[in-house]
């Protein structure tokens, strides 16, 4: 997708990080929202749909209960998240009405996008909002999420919420000018890579996971976050938010940022949440034969090419595939839970109903249920 093309993005999500948002921790810029705001108004009148990431809760807690350090307590940080959010919410909010547009505020876990019915609801309900003409104001429910259930960084919670809706353009705001091809804090001769393909492989190299204090990603961050929402087709732009008019000269296909462009097909909505979940419960590892099979797109795990099981999971988990040489090469729902899939490991599709003693599915992974990742 080019410059232009952007032009006709018409659902949007805007992705803004704590150290903009909350004036590198300084407290909540109200002006630069009301910029923000205006912005987005101004897309809307064009007849975009804009859903909003808000990242600053922790930031502006600790502002607001002056806290100099980030908390290290898992209570504390969700406490100081608590009271942020409060104030992030009611910025935006007011913002919003100074152009007469409703706001709303949505909270997800990750828990919310690996249930397949929770993941339903949440798009359903950020579908209706859009089409009632208001801004959702997306963050992660960092008062409820520990480690198990935490998304960990709102690049990755921006990407998740363009799958869910379909947008045709990721928009992250930063506090650099986009993606250098080394990090600017650290290089001040690092050049600003305006266009690429994901498919280049030296993005990786670039994108280092050094970070504002505030900030939970880096750039590394950013750039997954392109690739996942690439699986739905969508583009992203990395961009500072304090440029000019930033949002409105992507809008007009100006050159501004670096614009990250999807390289491969667009997957099917069920295999993007396959692909979106994070908790993998267990591995199989494969012999080369079924390595191969499953790297030719469209086939099935079956269990006599499993040499091992490792992991404790249930019938409806997802279970990495690795290839002999030690990569993960897919990822899927497995059939079995890790006790039935060791009895069977090895058989052929006539021996695993004695093997178990009940009639058996004869995949290990359905392909259906089946994502190639490496
Ligand atoms: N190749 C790179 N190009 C630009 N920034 C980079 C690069 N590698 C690392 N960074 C760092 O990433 C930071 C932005 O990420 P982060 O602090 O998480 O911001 P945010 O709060 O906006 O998510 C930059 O300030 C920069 O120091
Ligand atoms: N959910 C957290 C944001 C975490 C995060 O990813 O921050 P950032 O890297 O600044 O986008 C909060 O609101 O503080």
């Amino acid at each position: 997708m080019e410059r232009d093309k952007l032009t006709r993005a018409r659902r949007w999500v805007i992705k803004i990080g704590s150290s903009l948002v909350t004036a590198k921790g300084q407290g909540l810029d109200r002006e630069a929202i009301a910029d923000w705001c205006s912005q987005i108004a101004a897309l809307r009148a064009e007849g975009r749909q804009i859903v909003l990431v808000s990242s600053g809760a922790v930031a502006e807690g600790m502002a607001r209960l002056g806290l100099k350090k980030r908390p290290t307590d898992i209570h504390e940080l969700q406490a100081a998240a608590a009271v942020g959010q409060m104030g992030l919410v009611r910025a935006w909010e007011l913002g919003f009405e100074a152009h007469g547009t409703r706001a709303a505020q949505i909270l997800l876990t990750h828990e919310d996008v690996a249930d397949r019915g929770r993941y339903l609801n949440a798009r359903g309900t950020l579908n209706t909002l859009l089409e009632l003409g208001v801004v959702p104001v997306v963050n992660e429910n960092d008062t409820v999420a520990t480690d198990e259930i935490r998304l960990g960084d709102n690049d990755t919670l921006g990407a998740m919420t363009a799958n869910l809706i379909e947008a045709d353009l990721l928009v992250i705001l930063t506090d650099q000018d986009g993606l250098f091809d080394a990090d600017p804090r650290s290089n001040p001769d690092a050049k600003l890579v305006s266009e690429a393909s994901l498919a280049e492989p030296q993005l990786v190299a670039m994108a280092g996971d050094s970070k504002g204090v505030l900030g939970r990603g880096g750039m590394r961050t950013k750039l997954s976050a392109a690739h996942i929402a690439a699986r739905s087709g969508a583009a992203t732009v990395i961009a500072h938010g304090r440029a000019p008019d930033a949002l409105l000269q992507i809008g007009r296909g100006q050159s501004i940022g670096s614009l990250l462009k999807p390289a491969q097909g667009v997957m099917a909505a069920r295999k993007r949440w396959i692909a979106g979940q994070l908790q993998v419960r267990g591995q199989f590892h494969l012999d080369e034969g079924a390595a191969q099979v499953l790297k030719a797109q469209g086939k099935s795990l079956l269990p006599v090419g499993v040499r091992q099981a490792s992991g404790n999971f249930e019938r409806g988990d997802l279970v990495a595939c690795i290839a002999p040489d030690g990569r993960e090469i897919a990822r899927g729902l497995s059939n079995y839970g890790s006790g039935d899939a060791q009895r069977i490991l090895g058989a052929r599709g006539d021996e695993l109903a004695q093997r178990l003693g009940h009639p058996a599915e004869p995949e290990l992974i359905h392909r259906d249920n089946l994502v190639l990742t490496g």
